[in-house]
């Protein structure tokens, strides 16, 4: 897919990504480095060879599409200049793709092989904790900051099987608040659970009495009824894909009228099996008709074997998308961002700026 529309460019100016995941984009190359230096067997040597393995060749499940993951997390988790090195790195490659502010998520648990129960991906035990993953990360995000010249927060997530890791996850967003941790979230499989567990409900009532901004993964392959508590329990305030909302349209009008941000994904959303995969049907087009609040995301190039760019591309070339609607979703996409009111002002300028709009003039 990557290859066919390679050579065009969706949308060349700066732009606002908003839902993608550190360990759904790290680079193959560097998952072959680590394995090496660490002695860790591959079923591949090759970039090529490790890409074919970890893609989704075809459209699939939510559940098959996170299994993924196990192909290659043992090799970087529990691994502190891996941890330190994809988060560096990630920066880069978002620079490349015109990105000027990005906000970044993944689980401080997925990356620890200590004080994490279970110690995922088969690890034996190690020194590396859920908060030195969060310590590390932020190190290679600052660091690419700097030398990228790139905006980068980050987002923690909690995981919908794991309610007993949310209270750290909050108590780590509110630790690392000053150091460019901007919110909690909450991914994982919403189609194995469709309610909110008592973990994950706790945390984000200490989330909401602290201040932590809230991000919830709702309505991507889970009925409306997961948006709505992600709403009303949750007190989110952003929604990860969301797309199955409009099959509850009192809802949907409701969080049209309340100006809730949609973070879409269009290519994920055909590979994980959230949508259908003729992108002309995609229901980013209903938001885009009724002006809704969202934005455009890649959510786990490394799985999906995509860029932003792609995103772009496919929303221009199979659902009509024009550049004035690139530069009102990227507004859109900065107004919804998880900065603090000043920093978020001067991003905005920035981009009116760069689309050579008059503030006064935005949609
Ligand atoms: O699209 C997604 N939906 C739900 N969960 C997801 C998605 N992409 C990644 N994840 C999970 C798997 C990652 O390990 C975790 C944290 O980034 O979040």
């Amino acid at each position: 897919m990557a290859e066919v529309l390679s050579e065009a460019v969706g949308f060349e100016q700066p732009k606002v990504e908003l839902h993608v995941h550190l360990d759904g984009a790290i680079r193959v190359q560097t998952i072959l480095d680590v394995a090496k230096r660490r002695g860790v067997p591959l079923p591949a040597d090759t970039v090529e060879g490790m890409t074919q393995i970890i893609i989704l060749q075809e459209p699939a499940t939510l559940t098959e599409f996170l299994g993924k993951f196990a192909e290659y997390m043992h090799v970087i988790a529990g691994d502190r200049e891996a941890i330190k090195r994809i988060a560096y790195e990630f920066v880069e490659d978002k620079a490349k793709e015109g990105v000027v502010y990005v906000e970044v998520r993944y689980s401080p648990h997925f990356l620890a092989n200590t004080q994490v129960e279970p110690i995922p991906w088969d690890q034996e035990e190690g020194d590396v904790s859920p908060d030195d993953v969060v310590r590390l990360v932020n190190e290679g995000l600052k660091e690419g900051e700097k030398a990228f010249n790139v905006q980068a927060r980050s987002i923690l997530c909690c995981m919908r099987h794991m309610p007993n890791w949310s209270m750290t996850v909050v108590e780590l967003c509110k630790k690392y608040r000053h150091e460019g941790v901007v919110a909690i979230d909450l991914a994982g499989d919403e189609s194995l659970n469709t309610d909110a567990q008592s973990g994950h409900r706790l945390a984000y009532e200490e989330a909401v009495r602290c201040g932590v901004h809230r991000t919830v993964h709702a309505g991507e392959v889970g009925p409306p009824s997961v948006v709505k508590e992600a709403v009303e329990v949750l007190k989110a305030e952003r929604i990860g894909h969301g797309y199955r909302t409009l099959e509850d349209p009192a809802l949907y009008q409701q969080l049209l009228d309340q100006k809730m941000h949609f973070e879409v994904c269009p290519i994920s959303s055909k590979f994980t099996g959230a949508c259908d995969p003729d992108f002309t049907k995609h229901p980013v087009i209903r938001f885009r008709e009724d002006k809704a609040n969202y934005s455009l995301n890649t959510d786990d190039p490394l799985i999906f074997n995509s860029t932003l760019n792609l995103d772009y591309l496919t929303a221009q070339q199979h659902m009509g998308f024009t550049q004035e609607e690139f530069q009102r979703l990227n507004i859109c996409a900065a107004e919804s961002c998880f900065l603090p009111e000043e920093e978020k002002k001067a991003l905005l300028t920035k981009l009116y700026e760069a689309y050579g709009m008059q503030k006064s003039t935005g949609f």
